[in-house]
């Protein structure tokens, strides 16, 4: 764990002393687009780095995979471990396997994260995340944004495939960025600030926000088959990627324990659902996912055992289709 001063690479933990507590998400600093005349759309030029452990980045792999991109941007994925040295790319041959169609990096050189930030500006200041798309041709990061990516995914790259699902239709906008906002502070970003909290008062306050937002979902999906209407769009995707991490890791990791998802008949259901999309199954890797966070946050889980629990099958049948 760590970020960079003036391309220098720092060794911090989070600073949560600062803001009493908190933690406090720094605003990713690349905002690109794809199809203008500085990045066009063109097969084979950008590339996603990614961590299978994600959440953020899981959104991204879901709509490169949704809107069948898989020969039209390449895919670089990390280590499972975040250790001193940040986001590490494997050696050839060793994480391909962890995703179908997986390469290794295509820049050549770097073994962290760090490094290609720097790539891109030798004197970048801040945090390095994933997930990051990249242009080769220009060696430069278009955005790490993972809300921004999934919504270049999910329609600047229609010239180049036939598939024409729309996850943020224009009649629905209004209402998607509504739930998304919820969503993400409660419960994307939620979990987070109850499981990095270093005060008991902060961690009891975003726990009782987070399952508070929970039963409000649970209440919405009772009546609905997808967060707006009968069509899944964007605002199910960007949820789907913390509930299915929730019981193996948010809720013994960040003490996010009042309840596992499974114990939701609405939310587990509607989760089963959308994990039983075509290809979606093929994105989830619970090996990277426990293995990350537990070995990770050494001030969380300084032993770095990881759980062999809980065993959940989520390709059991749901009961969605009633709705
Ligand atoms: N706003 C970013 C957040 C991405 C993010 O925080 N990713 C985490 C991994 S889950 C990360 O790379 N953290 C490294 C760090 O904070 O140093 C997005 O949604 O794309």
């Amino acid at each position: 764990m760590g970020l960079l001063v003036k391309g220098e690479w720092h060794t911090d933990w989070y600073d949560t002393e600062a803001s009493g507590g908190e933690f406090v998400r720094e605003q990713a600093q690349f905002h690109g687009n794809i199809g203008d005349d500085t990045f066009p759309a063109v097969a084979g030029r950008y590339h996603l780095f990614v961590s299978l452990a994600c959440p953020w980045a899981h959104r991204t792999l879901i709509f490169r995979k949704l809107k069948k991109l898989e020969d039209v941007i390449g895919v670089t994925v990390v280590k499972a471990e975040m250790l001193d040295n940040g986001w590490e790319l494997g050696k050839a041959g060793e994480l391909e396997g962890a995703l179908e169609g997986a390469v290794p990096s295509p820049v050549e050189g770097i073994e962290y994260m760090h490094q290609l930030y720097t790539r891109h500006d030798p004197q970048y200041s801040g945090r390095v995340t994933v997930p990051v798309l990249w242009d080769k041709e220009t060696n430069q990061i278009v955005c790490n944004e993972s809300a921004k990516i999934i919504r270049i995914l999910n329609s600047a790259f229609d010239s180049l495939t036939e598939v024409r699902e729309d996850y943020y239709p224009e009649p629905s906008r209004d209402e998607i960025d509504e739930v998304n906002a919820f969503v993400y502070d409660a419960i994307n970003n939620g979990v987070y600030k109850t499981g990095f909290a270093t005060a008991q008062d902060v961690y009891e306050k975003h726990y009782r926000a987070l399952f508070d937002a929970l039963e409000t979902l649970e209440t919405r999906l009772g009546k609905q088959r997808y967060l707006v209407g009968d069509q899944i769009t964007e605002a199910d995707w960007r949820l789907f990627t913390t509930l299915i991490r929730f019981d193996s890791v948010y809720h013994g990791h960040f003490k996010c324990n009042q309840r596992q998802i499974e114990s939701y008949p609405n939310l587990s259901n509607y989760l089963r659902d959308l994990y039983q999309q075509p290809g979606v199954a093929e994105t989830v890797n619970f090996g990277h996912i426990k293995t990350h966070y537990y070995y990770s946050h050494d001030t969380i889980n300084p032993t770095r055992i990881v759980p062999l629990g809980p065993d959940i099958d989520y390709g059991r049948a749901h009961d969605r289709r009633s709705l």
